[in-house]
């Protein structure tokens, strides 16, 4: 489904992507760990197509099409989807007047017929359910004045409303309590299916517990030092980054 090869990428004149190679196949969860500054969020960044982000060197191909000719919004409608790591407040724009403009603007580029406003209501009450946020937040502007914890679960609504293709979640665990935690895995362990990717970063072995990776890597200096399956996470736990330097297999490669 996802396939990156060599990826190099810039921003603001540092280069931060540095050979990055990775293949996610349907149905696959990713966790991407490492190091602070490493280029997680960039990668994240780079496949969502946001500004300021320049590919050097590499491809990245999502279902056979060449993702980096793609405008954002042409990404998204393709089903790509990218959970911030620091969601933004857009005050003034009501939640779910926002979300049904997405969804709508993401069909229609699809070719698909839009939802009137009971067909929307009809699915946001569904995803609330699997979701279990609290419908107060659906009548707020977007993020504003949300907690960190209340931020976090709206970017998993949001997925759960869109239904993407490969969700890259960017720490969403960062700053859940222990039971938001739980209710977040397992909004995201309700959306995995055969068809569905997921590359989820993440600085914590603990989230690995309730949402169980296919895959770990270890993303290094602009690229994929180390990849195995759950347990590399455990070892890294255990002896943190020094460790790969010292005793990982050099890998390159993903999947
Ligand atoms: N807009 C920007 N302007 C300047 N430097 C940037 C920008 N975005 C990222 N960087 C730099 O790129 C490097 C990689 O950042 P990135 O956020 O991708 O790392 P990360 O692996 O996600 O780190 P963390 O675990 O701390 O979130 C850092 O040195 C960061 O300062």
């Amino acid at each position: 489904m996802l396939k990156i090869e060599n990826l190099h990428a810039r921003v603001e004149g540092k280069d931060i992507l540095k050979g990055l190679t990775l293949a996610v196949n349907a149905g696959e969860v990713h966790a991407i760990m490492g190091p602070n500054g490493a280029g997680k969020s960039t990668l994240g960044n780079v496949l969502a197509g946001r500004e300021g982000y320049e590919v050097t060197a590499g491809s990245v191909t999502f279902d056979g099409v060449d993702l980096l000719a793609l405008e954002p919004e042409e990404r998204a409608a393709a089903g790509v989807f990218l959970a911030f790591q620091y969601p933004v407040e857009i005050p003034g724009v009501n939640n779910t007047y926002f979300l049904r403009a997405a969804l709508n603007a993401q069909r229609k580029a699809r070719g698909e017929p839009e939802l009137d406003s009971m067909q929307f209501l009809k699915l946001v009450r569904e995803k609330l359910k699997v979701m279990r946020i609290s419908d107060e937040l659906l009548h707020r502007a977007v993020n504003e004045g949300f907690s960190g914890g209340e931020k976090k679960r709206n970017e998993i609504f949001q997925m759960a409303v869109l239904e993407p293709k490969l969700a890259i979640l960017d720490e969403t665990d960062s700053g859940l309590d222990i039971d938001a935690l739980k209710q977040v895995a397992e909004g995201v362990n309700a959306l995995r299916s055969p068809e569905r990717s997921f590359l989820v970063v993440t600085h914590y072995q603990r989230l690995l517990d309730y949402i169980v990776p296919d895959f770990v890597h270890v993303l290094a200096d602009g690229r994929i030092v180390e990849s195995g399956d759950k347990s590399l996470a455990l070892k890294l736990e255990a002896h943190g980054y020094a460790w790969v330097a010292e005793h990982g297999e050099p890998a390159g490669a993903g999947a």
